[in-house]
């Protein structure tokens, strides 16, 4: 059966992964790969009207593990609708954010436990993991002063908590990342957009096409 890559982008807000997985879907499909890119909480209809609620502004009474089990329901949609079918049709998928946004976002800054998120999570995907995870670490207020440059992007619920919560994310992303090292490649995302673009492309390719 043939079977594509699964690649997952995680990150702080504004670390750049929407950028960098449009420019590698350009780039790959250049050279020749069936490549497509998808994003959570969304990429399909049930996952995005969950979205919608998650992030409305106006939810602001949401309970953390209402949230936490809102992302995970909408991560199960989306894998069963859209993951699964188009790494069996042997695509490339490019997914901005995937399980480890739950781990630091509700597992380390909610304050529920990574252990504990993960295991709602082991329910939601059985056992399908990216083959790997490129994590764009940067200070969040780098990341916060980006989106508030960028006119055309929403505000939502999570971008309006304090600086303290995006610390507590990043900081949850290095626990993580330091657990999964053999899945996790950690990216400086404070650079050059063409600079991090090249280092995310070159180890996307030697994965592609590995050199003996
Ligand atoms: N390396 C970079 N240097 C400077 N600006 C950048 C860089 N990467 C991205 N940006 C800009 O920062 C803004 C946020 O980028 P982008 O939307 O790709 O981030 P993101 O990680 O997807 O954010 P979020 O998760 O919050 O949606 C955009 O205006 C983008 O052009
Ligand atoms: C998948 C996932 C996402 N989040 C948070 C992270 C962001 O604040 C928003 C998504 O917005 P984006 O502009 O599309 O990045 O949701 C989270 O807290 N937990 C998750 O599992």
């Amino acid at each position: 059966m043939k079977q594509g890559l699964f690649v997952s982008f995680e990150g702080p807000e504004g670390a750049g992964k929407t950028t960098i997985i449009d420019m590698l879907i350009e780039d790959l499909k250049k050279e020749g790969f069936q490549a497509i890119s998808t994003r959570e909480p969304g990429g399909i209809e049930i996952a995005e009207q969950i979205r919608e609620v998650i992030l409305n502004k106006n939810n602001t009474a949401m309970d953390a593990r209402t949230e936490a089990l809102l992302y995970a329901a909408a991560r199960r949609q989306h894998l069963v609708e859209k993951v699964k079918p188009a790494l069996e049709a042997g695509n490339v998928l490019l997914c901005d954010r995937f399980i480890d946004s739950s781990l630091a976002y509700q597992g380390f800054a909610r304050g529920l436990g990574i252990d504990e998120v993960l295991s709602i999570n082991q329910f939601a995907i059985e056992d399908m993991m990216p083959r790997v995870t490129f994590y764009f670490d940067l200070d969040p207020k780098i990341g916060l002063e980006r989106i508030h440059k960028n006119d055309g992007r929403e505000v939502n619920r999570l971008d309006l908590e304090k600086i303290e919560f995006h610390q507590k994310v990043r900081e949850g992303y290095l626990i993580v990342a330091d657990r999964y090292p053999e899945r996790i490649v950690k990216i400086d995302a404070s650079r050059p957009l063409q600079q991090v673009f090249d280092e995310a492309k070159g180890k996307l390719k030697q994965i592609l096409i590995p050199t003996p």
